[in-house]
């Protein structure tokens, strides 16, 4: 055997001892960092923050995360228990991976507090969610459930021309991005919409969506945690300032067309942006960011579902039992048809874009069955354990929309069920941040995923699999690219969309 590969005992007691010393050495370093740097870890009654990993000096877990981080939170929720703590850089972590999530949503004041993004739980973030709401509440959306309705058939109109009826296959990213794109532009800046998928400003909304996901997600950037080094240039300085500018460059912009038409009392449709300009607020809600999602589930749908011909079977027959061929579906449609609705809580169950949601931070301290989580705590759900809990989900990395038949209500229902544990899945969050948009995305995919199985077979393309586990995305995921060939199911197709 080659020597390099071989330790011998003189060597290898070295190397113990060695070992031993840079143990001690990084225990005493954590302890004192902990020390100075740290909040206080126990409570007047001597309870302590729940246990977790130790983590490395200074960075504390951070290495850890920076590849399939919901992969190892599972793990060490199986390891420390359904509610544990971690430390990243100087901050502290709390992760809830159920049932402790009801603690989370009966609390849910403590715990609403923004951390690293978005705007903190103050007057400024309740007026703002009050006028968010105003726009994306269910009455809401109905009044603008025409602009929806339009685009779910353009969305669809668009992969069969694309597919040229099937003989083509098709990158189904950009179309499942522009249709929630073309709804915020509506809804939000009363602007027309986008006629053409290769326009460059929907792979700008795309970029911007993803680059905000990027740089903010709760395990996406060390400098966050470590302040030290907020005082020198970093590449993820410079990507935030970028963003911000290119933020401001892009939609900024429209808020500025909107206020100089207003300024100029010319006739400005009824949207959100005419709303917080006349009712002088500054714009930083951030609607926009969010359509990326539900792109996603769009996108993870039609990524998987060609491996399930036997589901979609069942699918097009409940299409074809309920609707029929000469219409598309509808949203009234959605209660006759328990087995697609099933589909889309499954997909979401398996796919969550978002398993860390986003952080929050409790914002004073609170105790919980014995275990104590300090004021200003990072707090995460972890619904990568949760939607794989084997309790609540038998079998459950199997794709099984049966999960779901009996299951009626809407997600955006189920969030709101007196008991949190018996919610379908916690796609959108928890407490008192959970997405307010839930009304509006529901919507839209029960629409485009309705229709395209209308309307499709949905196919791999011969020698191209599909991989459904890599995915692209830190914070928020979608699938790596992929091609798939989208068959119309029978000759109505075609009249229905009119091409
Ligand atoms: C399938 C699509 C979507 C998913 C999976 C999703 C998921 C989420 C999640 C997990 C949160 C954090 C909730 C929490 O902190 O507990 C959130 C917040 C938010 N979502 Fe959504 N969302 C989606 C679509 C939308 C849409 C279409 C809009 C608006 C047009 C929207 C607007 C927002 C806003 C403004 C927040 C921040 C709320 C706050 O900070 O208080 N979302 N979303």
């Amino acid at each position: 055997m080659s020597s390099f590969l071989t330790i011998s005992s003189g060597t290898f007691s070295n190397f113990i001892g060695g070992a031993f010393v840079a143990v001690l050495f990084i225990t005493a370093a954590h302890i004192a960092l902990v020390g100075i740097t740290r909040k206080r870890l126990v409570d007047d009654k001597g309870n302590q923050i729940p246990h977790g990993p130790i983590g490395l000096p200074l960075v504390g877990s951070f290495p850890f995360l920076t590849e399939w981080p919901e992969l190892i939170l599972d793990r060490w929720a199986k390891k420390y228990g359904s509610l544990y703590s971690m430390w990243l850089g100087n901050q502290l972590f709390v992760i809830i991976s159920d049932p402790h999530v009801k603690m989370y949503v009966k609390s849910e004041l403590v715990f609403a507090g923004r951390g690293i993004t978005t705007t903190p739980y103050n007057d400024r973030w309740k007026k703002h969610r009050r006028l968010g709401t105003m726009w994306l509440s269910k009455p809401a959306v109905e009044k603008y459930g025409h602009v929806l309705d339009n685009e779910a058939v353009v969305f669809v109109k668009d992969l069969y021309r694309q597919g040229k009826g099937g003989l083509l296959p098709i990158n189904i990213q950009e179309h499942a991005a522009r249709f929630p794109l073309n709804n915020m532009l509506a809804i939000t800046f009363g602007a027309p919409p986008i006629e053409n998928v290769a326009d460059p400003f929907v792979g700008e909304a795309v970029r911007l969506a993803h680059e905000f996901m990027n740089t903010t997600g709760p395990v996406s950037n060390l400098i966050d945690f470590i302040p030290i080094l907020q005082k020198f240039p970093s590449e993820m300085k410079s990507r935030g300032k970028k963003l911000q500018s290119d933020l401001i460059e892009t939609y900024g912009k429209m808020l500025h067309e909107v206020d100089g038409r207003l300024k100029r009392q010319e006739n400005v449709p009824d949207c959100l942006a005419k709303n917080l300009l006349e009712s002088r607020q500054e714009n930083d809600s951030m609607t926009w960011t969010w359509l990326c999602f539900t792109s996603s589930v769009v996108q993870w749908f039609s990524a998987l579902i060609p491996a399930y011909p036997e589901i979609q079977a069942r699918a097009h027959e409940e299409l074809d039992r309920v609707v029929g061929r000469d219409r598309l579906p509808t949203v009234e449609d959605e209660k006759n048809m328990p087995y697609i609705h099933a589909i889309i809580k499954e997909v979401e169950r398996c796919y969550n874009p978002f398993w860390l949601g986003t952080p929050h931070v409790n914002t004073q301290d609170f105790t919980y069955r014995g275990q104590f989580i300090p004021k200003d705590t990072v707090v995460i759900i972890n619904t990568y354990t949760m939607h794989h809990d084997e309790q609540r989900y038998p079998d459950p990395h199997r794709f099984n929309p049966d999960r779901y038949i009996d299951d009626s209500t809407l997600s955006s229902q189920s969030a709101n069920l007196a008991n949190p544990l018996e919610r379908d899945h916690w796609m959108f969050g928890a407490g008192r941040r959970i997405c307010p948009g839930m009304w509006l995305a529901e919507r839209e995919v029960w629409l485009a995923i309705a229709r395209m199985l209308w309307a499709f077979r949905l196919e791999e393309v011969p020698g191209e699999p599909i991989d459904l586990k890599s995915y692209v995305g830190l914070s928020g995921r979608s699938p790596v690219p992929f091609r798939l060939k989208m068959v119309p199911r029978h000759e109505n197709v075609a009249k229905v969309l009119g091409v």
